[in-house]
């Protein structure tokens, strides 16, 4: 964000000033639209401006509240004199037509402490303290007197909003930098107004819960355009991290972009099964892989547990598989391009002599569950015969096991900020391992090393709070290795599953379970014009 809008100051495409003014603009715009109820009855905003550019936008919104009609009580946290010049501009315009309280004089606890009614209750309150320049947990007294408001206005009496990001909250992580061992943030929010983009912190860790809803303002910077001008920050673009997309063209079958028309065209995907009584997972996986429009799925099962498989497949096929010798013989037929283990495959040396002939094998590969677990303690094998095409696909306790230093810093109360975040976190992951790592929650990472880093947030519209049931990690293994075996780059294959994973569950709702994901694919599909 920073790069952009120094390429727009640059570029001579916008003033800090002007920028200022339509983040202003559009933060009233954006309660007005969400919240019409505001502008009825008595109006009265409470703005908590703080010390850098985050305050001055702050200050624009009282201005122009108040040229609305509004009451406008401005509370500045900071000098004035010390705000950076934008901010302090905004400031004397406000100033020159409304008070502003300072910190030592805030004492809400005091001025607030009788219920307030009538005209005076603010039925707004505005969080322009800190944006995306936090770089230290909120100090004590600011702290404090942030839970004297929360108190005083419990979350539902008056309307609350965030300027670009939730005081406290760090937009690189998504995680709070709050005074204490507690990490809780002070305030929770209604609406969040950002500019531009959804940052990371919108995305990321507790980010959801402490923003509510996230809008985002326009304030005109042209990306398109900044990037075609400005060699340095096409650059800066290439390297940042994206949000995920469905890619409806990667998934079409037949037309310009996808001729293929023979089964074999589309790949034949080898998801590998437990033993008896443990099939369930491999099935789910082999239902994903082939809902998503693998040519040719087959489950590789012990010979124990042919007959359980056999009486639950049939467009799946089946072949037997009672090892890593086994394996070796299957994977002789060459069409067998993308591999799945570890959905249901057992914890031991079983499974990490399969995984070691399927890397061998150098197909494209999804390792998941299991065969995760089963180089706890012995990750440094596995990361020595990990290659380009593997998908990890971790969840957290998963992650721990095999990154165990990352996770300890992931755990860590941040000191400062950036944070260490989940976005770091599974870049490093996938720099050590030399693969591609997904690393499952809320809020999706998918890191290619070196490459792309995409996130995918199942928050706000996106909800899918349903996914938190058994088997859905098997589908998501089985969807990916299916875009694999139709030859998708694997990074991007994970993206797309993941946000199909995602948008299955959405449109579902309450009540689903892992069996019904896989065929709720189609009716996507339709949906997005695949
Ligand atoms: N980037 C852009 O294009 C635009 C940015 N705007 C606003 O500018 C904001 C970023 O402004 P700034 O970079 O000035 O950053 P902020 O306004 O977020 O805060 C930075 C200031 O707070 C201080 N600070 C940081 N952590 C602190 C802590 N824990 N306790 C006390 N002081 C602390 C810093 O030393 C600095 O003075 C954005 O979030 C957005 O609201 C908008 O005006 C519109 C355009
Ligand atoms: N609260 C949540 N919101 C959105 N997605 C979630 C949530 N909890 C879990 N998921 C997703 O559901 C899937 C669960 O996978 P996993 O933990 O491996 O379960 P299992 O091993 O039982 O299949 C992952 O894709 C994860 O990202
Ligand atoms: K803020």
């Amino acid at each position: 964000m920073r790069a952009i809008e120094q390429a727009a100051f640059d570029g001579g495409s916008a003033t800090g000033i002007e920028l200022m003014e339509r983040a202003g603009q559009g933060v009233v715009e954006a309660i007005l639209s969400a919240y019409p109820d505001v502008e009825q009855g008595h109006r009265h905003a409470l703005i908590l401006c703080g010390p850098g550019n985050n305050g001055g936008d702050g200050f624009v919104i009282a201005r122009l509240l108040q040229e609305r009609g509004w009451g406008v009580e401005c509370f500045l946290y900071g000098e004035a004199i010390r705000l950076p010049p934008d901010a302090r501009a905004n400031h004397d315009r406000w100033a020159a037509v409304g008070p502003v309280v300072a910190f030592n004089d805030w004492r809400f606890g005091l001025r607030y402490g009788v219920r307030m009614t009538g005209d005076v209750a603010p039925t707004v309150l505005i969080d322009a303290l800190f944006g995306t320049g936090l770089t230290r947990p909120l100090d004590e007294p600011l702290d404090r007197a942030l839970r004297e408001l929360d108190a005083a206005f419990p979350k539902g009496t008056a309307l609350r909003v965030a300027v670009d990001a939730p005081s406290g909250l760090c937009m690189d992580s998504g995680r709070p930098l709050a005074p204490g061992p507690q990490e809780e943030l002070p305030l929770r929010y209604d609406l969040t107004v950002s500019f531009h983009r959804r940052k990371l912190g919108h995305l990321l860790a507790e980010g959801p819960d402490a923003c509510g809803s996230v809008k985002v303002a326009d304030i005109g910077l042209d990306q398109a355009a900044l990037r075609a001008s400005r060699p340095e920050l096409r650059e800066t673009l290439a390297a940042a991290v994206t949000e995920a997309a469905p890619r409806a063209y990667e998934l079409r079958k037949g037309g310009e972009d996808n001729p293929g028309g023979h089964k074999y065209d589309y790949g034949h995907a080898l998801v590998l099964s437990g033993g008896p009584g443990r099939t369930g997972a491999a099935r789910l996986a082999a239902r994903g892989a082939i809902r998503v429009g693998a040519g040719l799925v087959t489950v590789a099962a012990p010979g124990s547990a042919m007959a359980e498989c056999a009486a639950h497949l049939t467009a799946i096929m089946l072949t037997r598989c009672n090892g890593a010798s086994d394996l070796g013989a299957v994977l002789e037929d060459e069409r067998l391009n993308a591999l799945c283990l570890g959905p249901g495959l057992g914890v031991g040396s079983a499974t990490r002599d399969m995984v070691i002939t399927a890397l061998g094998s150098r197909r494209r590969c999804v390792l998941d569950a299991d065969a995760l677990t089963s180089f706890a303690g012995s990750a440094p094998t596995l990361f020595a015969h990990l290659h380009s095409r593997v998908v990890l696909t971790p969840h957290a306790g998963e992650f721990a096991r095999l990154f165990p230093d990352i996770w300890r810093k992931l755990a860590e109360t941040p000191t400062g900020g950036p944070a260490f975040s989940k976005v770091d976190a599974t870049q490093e992951a996938a720099a050590r391992a030399g693969c591609i790592v997904l690393f499952k929650g809320r809020d999706t990472v998918i890191a290619e090393p070196g490459g792309r880093t995409v996130v995918c947030a199942a928050a706000y519209d996106r909800a899918t709070p349903w996914l938190a049931t058994a088997g859905a990690g098997d589908v998501l293994s089985g969807m990916i290795t299916g875009l694999l075996a139709r030859d998708i780059w694997p990074v991007t294959a994970a993206e797309i599953a993941t946000w199909l994973h995602v948008e299955a569950a959405r449109t579902f709702g309450p009540g689903l379970i892992a069996t019904d994901i896989p065929d709720l694919l189609p009716g996507v599909f339709r949906a997005i014009g695949v």
